[in-house]
């Protein structure tokens, strides 16, 4: 099954994945703990403006990952003391869906003190508190889902983002992974080399 690209969110740990038909040749770097989706150098030439982004970056005490430009405004309303909630909600509702060929949902999470998942379709607007790993699509998977994932705040990240890699879902491109542990975030990623 293809379910795109995707988040799992839990109260002391995360991943996102990048599952992708139309641009495969991309792969995450770490630039000074933020980690970002890009293409790899012998990627062809596009310019659709939802393959490039930051998909993990700190904000607050927490540490926010999604699919897309939302994660930069999420973090910075992190950064000015929002609520996990309304830092999450605010920007998703006002970049709203991507304007693409498939009304692409972008998915979110926050995970810190209080960790959250996110994601706003064409047709919702959804923002929840997660007590277990909740996993959210841009594809069929669409609605936050408890998924058996195991995982807690001493993982390693990079092995986090392997299994997320792994998960049996098409098209894997590339996953990051990252924990909390009372305020210490740690990140990591897997890419497909
Ligand atoms: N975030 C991403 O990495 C990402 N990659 C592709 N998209 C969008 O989703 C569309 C479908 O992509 P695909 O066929 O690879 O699932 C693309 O045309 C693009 O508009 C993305 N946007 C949201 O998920």
């Amino acid at each position: 099954m293809y379910i795109g690209r995707f988040v799992i969110v839990a109260p002391d740990f995360g991943a996102y994945r990048v599952s992708s038909r139309s641009f495969p040749n991309r792969r995450i770097t770490d630039r000074g703990g933020t980690l970002t989706v890009g293409p790899t150098p012998d990627a062809p030439e596009n310019d659709n403006p939802y393959v490039s982004y930051n998909c993990v970056r700190e904000g607050g005490d927490a540490v926010v990952v999604g699919n897309g430009s939302h994660v930069d405004p999420i973090a910075e309303k992190l950064d000015l003391g929002y609520p996990a909630r309304d830092a999450l909600a605010t920007p998703l509702l006002a970049l709203d869906y991507e304007k693409d060929d498939y009304d692409t949902p972008r998915v979110a999470g926050v995970i810190g003190e209080e960790s959250y998942v996110g994601v706003v379709r064409r047709d919702a607007l959804r923002v929840e508190a997660v007590t277990e790993p909740t996993l959210v699509a841009t594809y069929e998977e669409n609605e936050p889902t408890p998924i058996d994932f195991a995982g807690d705040a001493s993982a390693d990240p990079a092995e986090l983002a392997r299994r997320a890699y792994d998960l049996d879902y098409e098209h894997a491109v590339c996953a990051a992974g990252v924990t909390y542990d009372e305020g210490d975030v740690a990140v990591g990623y897997s890419n497909d080399e």
